[in-house]
């Protein structure tokens, strides 16, 4: 007879269904989808939060707290692998996603936000219950214990390597950034500690709502009668919604007569707008116009100056968005879908064109939580050759004496400057202009003649803009 068949038996506990919180079952559906579906973690989520509401099930504090829970978990993504790499015995791609989901979702409840003790692990393991089965929670519920036992700082003093031993990995752990994306941003804003730190500290903060009175037709007195409105900080079109809000739910911006726009990509329009062309100034060209942001404020200014805006963008949804974007634009426009690398215009038909061009999006990490993990640095490779064709063939489009703009919403040198020389060599009838007068009172916009935006200097995303004149 063994041991154990001679103890008395515990009478087992009784069981207990567990308690299913919405909020955090909503956010670990949202998590899962951008796992297994690459979905956007931006795109998926509203129709989540929508549905919930339309249930019952939710009020807007739910609504924001799972928005929390989803954006900071991706965010932070990164540090949290550490920690929790540091807490089971296996290789983390030995434990299956979903269980990792809830493990982030518990670790950012502990260390990222000020939800107690207590209720972040019970939470978990209540939802680990609802989503994984009692066997898998039990694994979460010592899993999260284990983090539970020191706060943030305290495991980053274990799971980074110092920085003076390595700067790099160092920062890539502390602030949540693969350590390629961590060099890239480095190499391009130059500079020691401080300023790279500042810059991956705001690419983890969630940024302001900003939007655009597109001129002729909206205007900012108009939008800032809205809760929590204030100014723009470089942009006159700018208003900026300093508690968020809903900016569909504002009639300018259900008109069509405002929009939501970060001010990087407004100043990108208006500097273009600004620089000075000699002669005809009636043809402007936006070459890859979808979904049609900076197309439908540069339709404003042409229309204020009895100029004409040719919108192309290559995919045909994309150009529908577009020409929602400009329905009701007070002066001519049209939209074609069409590839800008073949234009079906004849060369040197346009006094102004800008190319905001496909790239990594490395300079909207802000907004797209999931970006930074899904981006590789092959990913460069496929976008050099189409970044290069549609610069080459905006200089061609434009007429001699015309200006191109050439923009990103990337600051990788590889995708900004890189650009620019390459086609300056090939293109020798085309010259740099200096665009920082071209954006007043922005301050360190560096050397010239290019610009590049920060989001921890000018509150930005990180836009990249070139203008070059057409000499011959
Ligand atoms: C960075 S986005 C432009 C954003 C836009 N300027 C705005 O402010 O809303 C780049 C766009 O270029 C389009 N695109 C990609 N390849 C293209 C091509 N060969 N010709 C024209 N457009 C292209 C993409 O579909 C995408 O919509």
């Amino acid at each position: 007879m063994s041991d154990q068949s001679r103890r008395p038996r515990r009478p087992a506990k009784p069981y207990r269904r567990p308690k299913k919180d919405p909020v955090r079952v909503l956010a670990f559906e949202a998590l899962r989808a951008v796992d297994e579906r690459d979905a956007y973690a931006n795109l998926v989520l509203p129709p989540l939060l929508r549905a919930a509401r339309e249930r019952g099930d939710f009020d807007a504090r739910d609504a924001a707290l799972a928005t929390e829970l989803v954006y900071g978990t991706l965010r932070r993504q990164g540090t949290y692998d550490a920690i929790i790499a540091a807490c089971v015995d296996r290789p983390l791609r030995e434990v299956d996603p979903p269980v990792l989901d809830v493990l982030s979702l518990g670790a950012h409840q502990l260390l990222g936000t000020r939800i107690p003790t207590h209720a972040a692990v019970s939470a978990s393991v209540e939802l680990a219950r609802v989503v994984l089965g009692d066997g898998r929670a039990k694994f979460v519920n010592a899993v999260l214990r284990k983090i539970a036992q020191d706060d943030l700082d305290g495991w980053l003093e274990r799971v980074a390597p110092p920085y003076e031993d390595d700067p790099e990995e160092h920062l890539a752990v502390v602030h949540s950034h693969p350590r390629w994306v961590v060099s890239a941003l480095w190499d391009s804003l130059g500079g020691g500690r401080a300023g790279i730190e500042d810059l991956l500290r705001a690419d983890n903060e969630r940024p302001e709502v900003t939007l655009v009175a597109r001129p002729g037709r909206a205007t900012t007195d108009e939008l800032l009668g809205e809760e929590a409105a204030v100014p723009g900080r470089w942009s006159p079109h700018a208003v900026r919604l300093t508690e968020g809000g809903e900016p569909g739910a504002i009639t300018a911006v259900a008109e069509g007569r405002a929009g939501v726009q970060d001010e990087g990509s407004q100043l990108v329009a208006l500097a273009l707008a600004g620089a000075p062309v000699e002669g005809r100034d009636r043809m402007w060209l936006d070459g890859c116009a979808g979904p049609g942001g900076k197309a439908a404020l540069l339709g404003a200014l042409a229309a204020e100056r009895g100029a004409v805006l040719l919108a192309s963008e290559k995919q045909p949804h994309r150009a529908g968005l577009v020409a929602k974007a400009l329905a009701g634009n007070p002066g001519p426009y049209q939209v074609v879908a069409a590839d800008g690398t073949r234009p079906a215009w004849r060369p040197g038909s346009f006094d102004r064109v800008l190319v905001d061009v496909p790239c990594t999006g490395l300079g909207a990490l802000r907004r797209r939580p999931e970006a930074r993990w899904r981006r590789r640095p092959e990913d460069l490779d496929g976008f050099a050759p189409l970044q290069r064709g549609l610069l080459r063939t905006a200089l061609e489009s434009v007429r001699v004496g015309g200006v191109v703009g050439y923009a990103t919403c990337s600051p990788h040198l590889a995708e900004t400057r890189a650009v620019v020389a390459d086609l300056l060599k090939q293109f020798p009838d085309a010259d740099l202009i200096d665009a920082r007068p071209l954006l007043p009172g922005v301050p360190d916009l560096g050397e010239g003649p290019d610009v590049q935006l920060w989001p921890h200097v000018h509150g930005t995303d990180a836009m990249y803009l070139a203008l070059l004149r057409r000499t011959g």
